[in-house]
């Protein structure tokens, strides 16, 4: 994919995003640089699933632009928001298997739906995906079998299926133990590192977002508090840089409201926004 003169492949300038009236995204600008890791980090319900809807071309600007090599997304005709679509691969925080299907059918779907490739070479490219994310022997399985790890990983491979250009992924390491949320961090550096790929990655997980950022975009109640390398983002002295740093405690604590008030609601989200 060609990049622009300043090498981002991806530009943002004063996105505003609105869900009716309320305002949940304001002035978001920041560039991506490609074949890189560009991690969007913040508190749950700071509007990072919001900016990646946008970016995806889901949810259109209001106002504000996105750039994609140098031309606007809201002016993608039908046609070039297909090509565009084709180019990228998403993986939804929830992996979003289908669960009557097998893992091999899943990774399938992409290629059986946007390509008029023969079953045989749909085969090879799902065992191929089966391998790159570390699932060769689990092709026939059903999702359900799989451990949390392994349905990312299965949902990384079907985002891999049309050897996308730019992947995003939404929360990679939500409700995975800390080593499992480390291997699908390995494999987003590898993605990275073997393929070039340029990979824009939405999490509220510091520990992870660090790992694997070449970029860090922090957000705060819709508006980026910080923007830079890892390193300078930890060397900041501003005092709400280094307050979202430091504020493990309270989100654990916010995580455990979280989860009684989804076992109160069953599952609706409430009282886990700021
Ligand atoms: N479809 C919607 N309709 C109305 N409000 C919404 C909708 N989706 C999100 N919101 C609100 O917009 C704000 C940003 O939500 P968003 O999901 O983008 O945040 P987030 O940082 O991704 O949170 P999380 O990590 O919990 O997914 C939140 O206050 C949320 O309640």
């Amino acid at each position: 994919m060609a990049e622009t003169e300043a090498g981002a492949i991806i530009q943002v300038k004063s996105l505003n995003s609105f869900y009716g009236q309320r305002r949940v995204l304001q002035d978001i600008s920041f560039e991506v640089p490609a074949g890189k890791v560009t991690v969007i980090m913040g508190v749950s319900g700071c509007g990072k699933s919001t900016l990646l809807r946008h970016l995806i071309g889901l949810k259109p600007t209001d106002p504000g632009q996105i750039f994609v090599e140098g031309r606007d997304l809201a002016g993608f005709d039908a046609r070039q928001m297909e090509a565009f679509r084709k180019r990228i691969g998403v993986l939804f925080q929830a992996g979003a298997l289908f669960n009557s299907m097998s893992v091999r059918d899943n990774i399938a779907v992409p290629l059986r739906v946007h390509t008029r490739l023969a079953e045989p070479t749909i085969s090879i490219m799902v065992r191929i995906k089966l391998h790159q994310v570390g699932l060769t022997r689990f092709g026939d399985y059903m999702p359900s079998q799989l451990s949390g790890g392994m349905r990312k990983r299965a949902g990384l491979a079907r985002a891999l299926a049309m050897d996308p250009e730019m992947l995003f992924v939404d929360e990679p390491s939500s409700g995975l133990d800390p080593i499992t949320a480390a291997g699908l961090d390995d494999l987003i550096l590898e993605l990275r590192e073997a393929m070039g790929m340029t990979l824009i990655v939405v999490t509220h997980e510091l520990e992870s977002a660090f790992r694997i950022a070449d970029q860090l975009i922090v957000l705060d109640q819709g508006r980026v508090l910080a923007a830079g390398m890892p390193e300078s983002i930890r060397e900041s002295r501003d005092e709400r840089v280094v307050q979202f740093l430091t504020r493990r405690a309270d989100e654990r604590t916010r995580d455990q409201e979280g989860y009684l008030s989804d076992l109160l609601t069953g599952g609706r989200k409430v009282g886990v926004h700021p």
